[in-house]
This record gives C-alpha cells, sequence and structure tokens, in this order.
C-alpha cells in the first residue's frame, strides 16, 4: 500500500508523519494486506466521435448508456470499421475502470469479478481487456465463459456528450455461485455498479450481485455503489432508494444521478438527502468539483481552517477536517460536508471526461483501505481510537479524488496510465525542503 507524500492540506494524500509506528510500514515485508473487491460487467470500451445524425441512423439516445442488440451491433461496428472512425479500443466498464484506478494509485491490490472468455485469441476483446488492465488487479477470480466479454461503444459528440451502447455478449452471465464468500467478507470493501442490476431474464449478474451484496451486509463490509447514469436510476427511484437505504453503505453519483434518486438538483441538498440511507456520500458536479457529506461523533468532529462557505446549508463545510465514521458507531452523529473545487481550476484543454468520476471514487476507495490496512497493521495506534472508516478528513479526501481525476482529464482513456507524482510540480521546492 502506498502512503505517498508528506500530510499538508496542499498535498493531495496524507501520511502521519508524527506516528513512529507509521514507520513499520515503510517496509511491505510481514505485513498484512488489505484488498478491494469490485463486480462488473466486462466490457471493452470502443470510442469514436460522432454526431446526432449518426446516432439516429442507430437509434441511439443521445446521453445514455443503451444495450443493443446484435443485428445494431453489426451494422454500428460495420459502419464504424468502414469510414475508420474507431479513436481507441480499450478496457473499460464503471468499475474495472476503478479498480484499475485503485490498483494504479495505491500500488496495491483488488480483486475483480465478472466473466472472461474461456479461449482467448491473440489481439481479442478479451485479449485486449487483459492487456489493459494493471497487474495489480487480481483477475484470478473471474468466471470463464464460452464466448465474447461485453463491448460499449462510446459514442462522443461534438460537446463531449458521450453515448454508450452497449453490446453484451456474455458479460451479464456471472453465476451467484462463482462468488466466494470468504473473498468478500475479508475484503475492505465490496464495490458494485447500477449497471449490474440492468439485466434480462436468462442472464444472473443481477443475482450474482446480490449474492455479493449479502455476504458483505452480513459480514459488516461497506458496499459502494455508484450509479452509473440517471436513466437507469429514473426508471425506478423509490427502487433505488430502498435498495440503498437497505444494503448501501457508501454512495457514489453524479449530480445528475443525485437529482435522480433524491429529487434534489442541488448536490449539496443531494448528498445530504443520500445521508438519511448511508453513511458517505461522494457527489461529483463536472466543472464544479466535488461535495463529500459523512457522519462523525460530536467527540470527534474538527472544525475546518478554511473559509466557512454558502450554500443550500449554511456553512455548510464547518467540520470538513473530521474524518467519516459510519452513523452507527458514533453516540451524537452529526453531519459534515466538503467542497472542493476542481484541482488547479481545471485542466486547460480537457482531452477526455469519461470516466473522472470513476476516478474520483477509486481515489476514496484508497483513502477507505489505507484505513483498513493501518488498523491491521498498526491497531493500538491512537489514530484508531476513533472508530472511522476512512483515513483522512472529507476535505482532504476530496482533494485527493479531485486530483486523481484531473489526471483522466488530461489523458485520453478512462485508465490511469501510471500513478500520481510522489512530489507536485505544482508545489514550490520550499513546500518539499521543509
Ligand atoms: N469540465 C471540467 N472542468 C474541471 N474539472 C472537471 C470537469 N469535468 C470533470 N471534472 C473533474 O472530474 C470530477 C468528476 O467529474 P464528473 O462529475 O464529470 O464525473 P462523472 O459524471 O461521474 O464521470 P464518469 O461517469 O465519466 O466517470 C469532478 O469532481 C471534477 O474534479
Ligand atoms: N459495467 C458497465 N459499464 C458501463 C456501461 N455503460 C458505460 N459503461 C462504462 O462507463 C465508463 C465511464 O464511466 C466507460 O469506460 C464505460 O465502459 C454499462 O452498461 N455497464
Amino acid at each position: 500500500m502506498k502512503f505517498p507524500g508528506r500530510r499538508r492540506h496542499k498535498h493531495y494524500f496524507p501520511v502521519e508523519d508524527k506516528d513512529p509506528l507509521i514507520n513499520q510500514l515503510g517496509s511491505d515485508s510481514g505485513l498484512k494486506h488489505s484488498y478491494i473487491c469490485g463486480i462488473d460487467q466486462i466490457v471493452v470500451d470502443i470510442e469514436a466521435k460522432v454526431d446526432q445524425a449518426f446516432l439516429d441512423e442507430f437509434g441511439l439516445q443521445r446521453g445514455m448508456s443503451q444495450v443493443i442488440e446484435s443485428d445494431i451491433t453489426n451494422a454500428l461496428y460495420e459502419r464504424l470499421k468502414r469510414d475508420n472512425m474507431i479513436d481507441y479500443e480499450f478496457a473499460g466498464g464503471t468499475i474495472g475502470n476503478t479498480m484499475h484506478n485503485y490498483s494504479v494509485l495505491a500500488d496495491d491490490r483488488s480483486v475483480l469479478l465478472g466473466v472472461m472468455s474461456e479461449n482467448i485469441k491473440v489481439g481479442s476483446y478479451a485479449y485486449k481487456f487483459l492487456c489493459n488492465t494493471s497487474s495489480r488487479v487480481d483477475l484470478n477470480h473471474l468466471q470463464p465463459v464460452d464466448g465474447p466479454i461485453g463491448r460499449c461503444f462510446t459514442l462522443i459528440d461534438d460537446s463531449g456528450e458521450r453515448t454508450f451502447a452497449i453490446s453484451a455478449g456474455l458479460m451479464n452471465h456471472l453465476r451467484p455461485e462463482s462468488i466466494s464468500q470468504s473473498l468478500i467478507e475479508n475484503a475492505s470493501a465490496l464495490v458494485i455498479s447500477a449497471y449490474l442490476m440492468r439485466t434480462t431474464a436468462n442472464e444472473t449478474m443481477t443475482q450474482a450481485t446480490l449474492q455479493a451484496v449479502h455476504y458483505a451486509n452480513q459480514a459488516g463490509v461497506p458496499v459502494v455503489l455508484t450509479l452509473g447514469t440517471k436513466f437507469l436510476i429514473e426508471q425506478d427511484p423509490q427502487w433505488w432508494a430502498e435498495f440503498v437505504e437497505k444494503h448501501v453503505d457508501i454512495l457514489a453519483m453524479n449530480e445528475e444521478e443525485g437529482e435522480a434518486i433524491t429529487g434534489f438538483n442541488d448536490p449539496l441538498l443531494a448528498a445530504d438527502k443520500a445521508l438519511d440511507w448511508v453513511d458517505l456520500v461522494i457527489c461529483t458536479a463536472g466543472p464544479r468539483g466535488l461535495f463529500m457529506a459523512g457522519y462523525v461523533d460530536d467527540r470527534f468532529k474538527r472544525e475546518t481552517e478554511y473559509p466557512l462557505l454558502p450554500g443550500a446549508i449554511a456553512e455548510f463545510n464547518r467540520y470538513e477536517f473530521s474524518r467519516g465514521m459510519r452513523k452507527a458507531d458514533c453516540k451524537n452523529p452529526i453531519r459534515a460536508y466538503s467542497h472542493t473545487a476542481p484541482y488547479m481550476g481545471g485542466p486547460d484543454t480537457i482531452k477526455n471526461t469519461n470516466g473522472a468520476g470513476d476516478c474520483a471514487l477509486a481515489a476514496v476507495l484508497h483513502d477507505l483501505s489505507a484505513n483498513e490496512y493501518h488498523k491491521l497493521n498498526v491497531p493500538n495506534s491512537a489514530k484508531h481510537e476513533q472508530q472511522a472508516i476512512t483515513y483522512s478528513s472529507l476535505a482532504q479526501i476530496s482533494k485527493y479524488a479531485n486530483r486523481a481525476s484531473y489526471e483522466v482529464l488530461v489523458q485520453h482513456s478512462p485508465r490511469l496510465s501510471r500513478g500520481l507524482p510522489e512530489r507536485e510540480d505544482s508545489l514550490e521546492q520550499s513546500y518539499w525542503d521543509k
């Protein structure tokens, strides 16, 4: 587990400089390891720039992620090939991306559950998926299937809006019996997306996911749900709200998905509403940055040193220096919120926004897992007198998440090609000399 950098609010990730025991973490030998576990529909993204006429030609709805039948898939693929429109083909999937990015950021193990073709030809989509996934992502628990993985046509228009057309292949054929109970029970978190509930009668992905969620709920392993796309949630917001309340501990969404599930279009109010159901909320808001909301016990709350912010909840960031806790672990739970603008105000030129939210979630997962890792290896640390679920404060985590998603904005793919720099170029030398 990587604990990079020095702990300063200017920096993006904390290290407990003052705790001598932390030095034990310098050498990795003999340490207990934590990992996170994610489930996904295994897909390769096929990216192309298109216009509205192109979407109309194939009956695709702009901005949506939709599943397409094989006749449309074939026609679409032929057309993209014929006109030489494919920009790149790269491993994708919202949780696949998140696990990859987590492993790159943390330089540590994550486990990805899903299906994989049992016979793989060099150059096939299955081959591409494996080649484009970090070697730190453990793929040994994938369930073999006799057929292709999924394809996700990622069609981007002039305004940067993405339309996803999914050719499912056998991506939804993960079976409940392929989920290892002990693997889930020993994870720091189980990470799922709303897409996993979009299956047809003969597909078993939804049952497999519910099986994993059941194991996690029973064992007290935090279930992290990312909402994927607002269109899915809008179909039955009531069902989603009940599912989240019953089974989910940490909810990640963007502002549109937040509105779909809570009815509030203000990301702060949406995060606040979601806190009625879960312990921690991450709500990304594109160029407006990121909101987080969580609980802290009154005796552990920490006041911010930053200016208090106006908003739908007055001075909402007052306790943003607090580490997040489960509501059930608080004697007197109070709500803490944080907002962070995009890192460096956002890049001058955005190359790609696809997967920026997935990357922000990966950074939050790094912080959660770092807390578990620290607790496993230094259980007597003063740090764990507080039964927190995060290693850092909400303010610190959201900075880190924005820093990580910035990296996606300045590259062409949703998957990080390398970790964050040990020393940020933007910080002056004197900062590092201190
Ligand atoms: N136009 C932008 N300018 C500056 N920063 C941005 C912009 N778009 C995204 N970001 C950064 O990326 C983070 C996540 O973005 P966004 O809200 O678009 O996620 P998302 O819609 O969940 O993305 P995806 O579903 O593709 O993963 C934001 O919190 C912000 O830090
Ligand atoms: N698992 C899954 N991922 C999707 C779906 N639609 C879009 N995505 C992924 O979302 C990612 C961006 O967040 C892309 O890399 C896509 O692969 C879907 O239906 N299921």
